[in-house]
């Protein structure tokens, strides 16, 4: 039989060539190598290509993954990595041999320093990072890569990496290896960092990634060494109720979607349909028509046809257009005001959960009767009590054009067939983010982002102006931003870090790293950067949760867990505080900490003594009194902390099971577009038994689990639910969404279900 190579040439197959990479690809797994020759040599046939050889191989290997034999992911990996090394030593035009014999560096020190002087003057990699940093440096750099660390990756981690997220040149080959990946990262955000320590910095960086123990969002790995350095992952505009506001937010959410980011949009303000327009009556078109424009900018601006951009929109569900709302989703009603591209999200008080609870009535109200109510301030920019008297006062005293009386349960009831037919929409309580919400002293919060894990001071997101001094004529600005939410995100895996010793080495490491990238971030629109520099919020999350419980025999349906979960989230909580503290000490306070929760030692609405009692419970017996009394002395360098994200790809990367979500299944075969994945959670033939799938576990656990975790987030969490339609019935779910009002969840993401194959997930958030 004769192969043909890839210069075009043939040649006898030598069966002894494939069983060299074999055995390099199957060493100390617990795998039969023989298996994998046998099974791909059925399918070979001739004049085969050798580089369609090693796709069979590593598509062989990937078949054959299963929770009985989890190291086949291990060989397909390895395989496709030598594939990755082979072409893009072909790209940097050294010959390529097999690693096996000792003839072939797959990672070479000498060529890092060319690879970025290349690509940097052709635009795709940053000239700032050879500005930044001399050919010594990356040379020293160079040698600290550790090539091995390619093997921590699993088939679909390589996969995912190989198809998405390493640099590619013009004509679309990957130009660097996975490790040189991290390192350049590294680079990127050591830039803040004093020139004499900064390869001290690149280095800690590095090794921390590319160990897997954090990740960042997406848009940081993707972006991180390039021209553009767009790193955050989300953003919230709030748009208000006059046509300019609203076009200018149609104009920044086109932006924001150009450079990956994600999306929450706040229409709240939006005045009713049929609301006077200068005195008019019946002139308003309402929100709907807006929803529609947002779906289709949306669409439009499609990431260089990588992937549409992703909105989620929030309406209050006192607003007098939100029974329209509600339905953009769904099959019913008319099509002109369908709106299938964007993430509905409703926004609950709770005064609306306890009328529910007594069966009462509940009005719908137009804001543009809501406005200058109390204190020049409009209706949505009160909570908790206040909120309560205005509510009511305006039910009583708006004239009968301006409100409509439903039934609470009635208006539930539709929500929550809503929710059972499009798993949406997400569900924020208010009252709740805002009561904990640290830095009340300077803001509301009406919604949250995309995801449903950022909980962050909001104002209508007016536009700066320059216009002309009539004096100077100089350029003068004229309008003051509002606070355009901005979220930097990165994440710890739990599987590796979760001990107080680890926690407190590499949880102030990333609270660093993250607020590196707000230094270093390139903003699409200046708003964005006006609130980051004010706020520096950062939002620590996590992935592999359900491993780590699995690991220490905790098994999720379990008072251990709750006790788990408080206690490993404390721990989380100090060491982020600890770090943002430290950060205060050596760069400065964030601009608004005086006035705000933390600055008066009050974390999570709690009190120092407090949070030492439910440490000394906890065991940790972390001394929160002596940190409340530093950051009080010192500040904190960032408004916002915590936030858990939804880690979809990343998690993929790093081989982790995706934040606190349980597994789906303990094996199964995700498609996205890198193909067809196997997906078999960690160490998932040592833990069979002790894995739980998502759709077998008892819902008001996971409610549980996250309400301990919320007591130290300060932020949200991503929180899916997993509901089989078969087993839970209406009052079942409307039992889960009340429980997590009562216990004191913020945000409810996803309502996935098992007959909804279609749930989009937000790739930006994705740390
Ligand atoms: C002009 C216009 C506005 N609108 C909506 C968009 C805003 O929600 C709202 C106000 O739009 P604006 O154009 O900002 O209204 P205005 O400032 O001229 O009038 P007013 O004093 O009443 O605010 O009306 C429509 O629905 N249809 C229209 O044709």
């Amino acid at each position: 039989m004769y192969v043909t190579k890839r210069s075009g040439v043939g040649e006898p197959m030598d069966i002894s060539k494939i069983r060299i990479v074999i055995d390099f690809a199957c060493r100390g797994l617990r795998v039969d190598p023989l298996e994998l020759e046998a099974d791909a040599q059925i399918q070979f046939r001739e004049g085969i290509s050798t580089k369609e050889i090693q796709q069979l191989l590593i598509r062989t290997a990937a078949e054959k993954v299963s929770p009985e034999n989890p190291d086949w992911q291990y060989v397909a990996a390895r395989l496709l990595l030598y594939d990755l090394y082979k072409d893009v030593g072909h790209i940097r035009g050294y010959k390529v041999k097999d690693k096996i014999n000792g003839r072939y560096k797959p990672y070479n020190p000498e060529s890092f320093y060319n690879l970025v002087k290349n690509y940097a003057e052709k635009g795709i990699y940053g000239e700032y990072l050879l500005r930044e940093y001399s050919k010594e440096d990356f040379q020293a750099l160079a040698s600290y890569i550790k090539p091995d660390r390619d093997l921590l990756f699993n088939y679909t981690g390589i996969k995912v990496l190989y198809d998405r997220y390493l640099v590619r040149d013009e004509e679309g080959n990957v130009i660097e290896l996975p490790q040189e990946m991290y390192m350049l990262i590294s680079m990127s955000l050591a830039l803040p960092e004093k020139k004499e320590e900064r390869i001290k910095w690149v280095k800690t960086f590095y090794d921390l990634m590319s160990k897997h123990e954090v990740s960042l969002a997406t848009p940081t790995l993707m972006n991180a060494r390039r021209p553009h350095t767009q790193l955050s992952s989300c953003f919230v505009l709030t748009v208000d109720d006059d046509l300019y506001d609203i076009f200018d937010n149609v104009q920044k959410a086109g932006q924001i979607s150009k450079f990956a980011g994600g999306l929450g949009i706040y229409l709240g303000k939006v005045r009713a349909t049929g609301s006077p327009i200068r005195k008019f009556k019946g002139a308003s078109s309402g929100v709907l028509p807006v929803v529609k424009i947002l779906n289709d900018v949306m669409v439009y601006v499609d990431q260089l046809g990588m992937r549409k951009g992703s909105a989620s929109i929030t309406l209050d569900i006192w607003h007098k257009d939100v029974m329209d709302f509600l339905e953009v989703k769904t099959n019913v009603g008319d099509e002109r005001k369908k709106a299938h591209d964007i993430h509905p999200a409703i926004s609950i008080p709770d005064i609306f959960m306890k009328r529910l609870k007594n069966r009462e009535k509940w009005t719908l109200l137009d804001p543009y009767y809501c406005k200058n109510v109390k204190d020049g301030k409009n209706l949505e920019d009160f909570y908790g009590e206040e909120f309560e008297e205005l509510y009511q006062r305006l039910e009583r005293e708006l004239p009968p054009n301006a409100k409509k009386e439903v039934d609470a349960f009635e208006l539930w009831k539709r929500l929550l067939t809503v929710v059972f037919e499009t798993g949406e929409p997400y569900i924020f309580f208010r009252d709740t983010a805002n009561r904990l919400n640290p830095n009340k002293h300077c803001g509301v919060v009406y919604s949250s982002n995309l995801c449903h894990e950022i909980v962050q001071n909001m104002s209508a997101s007016q536009h700066i102006e320059d216009s002309l001094d009539p004096q100077t004529g100089e350029i003068v600005h004229r309008k003051k931003s509002g606070d355009v939410v901005v979220c930097n995100l990165g994440s710890i895996n739990l599987g590796k870090v979760y001990t107080k010793e680890d926690m407190e080495r590499v949880v102030p490491l990333l609270v660093r790293m993250l607020d590196n990238v707000i230094s270093i971030n390139y903003y699409a629109i200046k708003e964005a950067e006006y609130t980051n520099r004010r706020y520096r919020a950062i939002g620590i999350g996590v992935s592999n949760y359900h491993y780590c419980l699995v690991k220490n025999a905790i098994q999720w349906e379990s008072e251990e867990h709750l006790k788990f979960a408080n206690a490993l989230f404390e721990r989380i909580a100090y060491y982020a505080i600890k770090g943002s503290m430290e950060l205060a000490k050596e760069r400065g306070r964030y601009p608004l900490f005086e006035g705000s929760d933390w600055s008066k030692g009050v974390f999570f609405g709690r009190d120092a003594e407090e949070n030492q009692r439910m440490s000394e419970k906890n065991g940790n017996n972390l001394n929160w009194i002596e940190l409340a009394e530093e950051v009080k002395t010192y500040g904190l360098r960032n408004a916002y902390l915590l936030a858990l994200m939804p880690t979809g790809s990343t998690s993929l990367i790093i081989g982790a099971t995706p934040s606190v979500d349980p597994i789906f299944a303990k094996f199964y075969k995700e498609e996205n577009m890198s193909g067809i994945l196997p997906q078999v959670p960690p160490e998932i033939d040592r833990y069979f038994w002790h894995y739980k799938s998502a759709y077998s576990i008892d819902q008001e656990w996971i409610i549980r689990a996250a309400s301990e975790r919320q007591k130290w987030i300060d932020q949200a969490q991503s929180l899916n639910l997993f509901i089989d339609p078969e087993h839970v019935d209406g009052p079942t779910l409307s039992k889960l969404y009340e429980l997590s009002w009562e216990l004191g969840l913020k945000t409810v993401y996803y309502c996935r279900s098992k007959s909804l194959t279609e749930i989009e997930e937000c790739e930006s958030c994705s740390s």
